[in-house]
């Protein structure tokens, strides 16, 4: 009886029959999105929006997010777009394995870092691909991944900065949180796409 009650307490946490998740298999602000419902133990349908093709500039997809990025999230009738606010609407309609710690000041610390990412260091690349060709021709070869290089490593080292004194293999604490859920993403990202060697700059930080 108490393993059927568990098992309906259970399904009860993880029905979300409704939620589709409009995202990108290469884009790290999707995979932002992905890492927290499969940490909430959240079930998803997931629509691939395939920006290489364009996809994003459909129609269809317009009427969802009129900025045309990924991800977007509808729950029923509730439609969201960027990942902040998809999370921190998933942390309030899904409190299950939160995302944000109970004491106000981690969780400062972890909205700050997701923020960080969010408005420092991620539109900074995505831009640097976008006026990429114009920064090479206008200031010379090569500079537009210089651009994109130090406008990641300004971002990051702000960010070590803040974690300093929090961090353990978690980056805010004992535990996995939003912070991490940013971070991973993000570092992945810049050390495939754009060369940026994290042990190597934190060593140079250390010297420096
Ligand atoms: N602040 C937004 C940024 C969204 C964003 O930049 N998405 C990129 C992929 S990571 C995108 O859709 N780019 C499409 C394009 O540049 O046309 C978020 O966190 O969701």
């Amino acid at each position: 009886m108490e393993q059927l009650n568990n098992q309906n307490q259970r399904d009860t946490m993880n029905s979300s029959p409704e939620l589709v998740l409009y995202n990108f298999s290469h884009s790290s602000c999707s995979w932002r999105v992905r890492f927290a419902l499969n940490l909430k133990g959240l079930d998803y349908e997931y629509k691939a929006v395939n920006l290489a093709k364009g996809e994003q500039f459909s129609t269809e997809f317009e009427k969802l997010n009129p900025l045309r990025y990924v991800p977007v999230l509808v729950d029923g009738d509730v439609v969201v777009s960027d990942s902040l606010a998809i999370l921190l609407y998933l942390e309030e309609k899904y409190p299950q394995r939160a995302l944000l710690p109970d004491d106000p000041r981690r969780k400062a610390l972890n909205l700050q870092v997701a923020s960080v990412v969010c408005s420092s260091i991620q539109p900074l690349h995505m831009l640097a691909l976008v006026v990429h060709k114009s920064i090479e021709e206008k200031v010379g070869p090569g500079e537009g991944l210089l651009w994109a290089q130090s406008s990641i490593e300004k971002g990051f080292f702000a960010l070590e900065k803040l974690v300093k004194d929090f961090a353990t293999s978690f980056a805010t604490g004992e535990a996995l949180y939003m912070a991490d859920v940013f971070l991973a993403p993000q570092i992945a990202t810049v050390v495939m796409r754009f060369n940026i060697d994290m042990a190597l700059n934190m060593r140079r930080r250390e010297l420096g």
